[in-house]
């Protein structure tokens, strides 16, 4: 299937999100912005960032292309990512080049449908990056005119719950019936999964916890020993 070139992101390329809520160790622009800074010097293609002062910071001072979108939980409504229209809006005029909303046609807490916000958004000329979590989900918001199907939500919907990540099995069976570009995201912890993807169809791969999140891969290490000493301990009582 001809893939619709022209994505503001290089082709294959790395996008490593930075981004730390309000409870984690490295919340603040100024570090996200040296996390940013950091994928830069690496050769990331772009970075994901979350909340409008990071976007705006991160923006001026790393200059890649970028993904933007704000999380804000409303009560009665499970979708927490970019959830309105008015938040695309405001993330794009922070100086997102691409803007990142749930894409999964759960209730939005300002009652517009997934469509309506995806026609509003082509409308205002504003590139958006659909967060999926099924098939399905991700050709009805293709078919709505996301510009990006993201697999980010595979594994934190109700329906997904559970999925092992990463999911590259749905990022193939969308990159192989999609148009728009199709990216990997969510769970990618090693480089190896990463270049598996693009093997798959991805168009590029967004890497997030493996990278900026050091409270995690520290615990990855910390799970790992504490499993060796385990054995260890076994071996030691004979
Ligand atoms: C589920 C959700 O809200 N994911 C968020 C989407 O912006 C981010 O917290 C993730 O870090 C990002 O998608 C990258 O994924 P990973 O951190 O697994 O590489």
């Amino acid at each position: 299937m001809e893939k619709i070139s022209g994505s503001l992101i290089p082709y294959q390329g790395l996008v490593v999100s930075c981004q730390a809520l309000e409870d984690e160790p490295l919340f603040g622009s100024h570090h996200m912005v040296a996390m940013a800074m950091a994928a830069k010097e690496a050769g990331a293609a772009g970075i994901r960032a979350g909340g409008l002062a990071d976007i705006r910071a991160i923006k001026d001072a790393a200059g890649l292309p970028l993904i933007g979108l704000v999380k804000i939980q409303h009560e009665g409504s499970e979708v927490y990512i970019t959830p309105t229209l008015e938040d695309a809006l405001a993330v794009h005029a922070a100086g997102a080049d691409i803007v990142a909303i749930d894409g999964t046609g759960r209730h939005r807490p300002d009652g517009r449908t997934l469509e309506a916000t995806l026609a509003a958004l082509k409308a205002a000329g504003i590139p958006v990056m659909a967060d999926i979590a099924t098939f399905e989900e991700g050709v009805q918001a293709a078919g709505w005119g996301a510009d990006y199907i993201s697999t980010t939500l595979s594994g934190y919907t109700a329906e997904t719950q559970g999925t092992l990540l990463p999911n590259l099995d749905l990022l193939e069976r969308l990159a192989a019936v999609l148009q728009v570009p199709v990216v990997a995201e969510g769970g990618i912890s090693e480089p190896a999964q990463a270049a598996a993807a693009l093997e798959l169809g991805a168009a590029f791969v967004v890497v997030g916890s493996a990278i900026s999140r050091p409270q995690w891969i520290a615990a990855r290490y910390v799970k790992a020993m504490k499993v060796k000493a385990g054995s260890a301990a076994t071996e030691a009582e004979g």
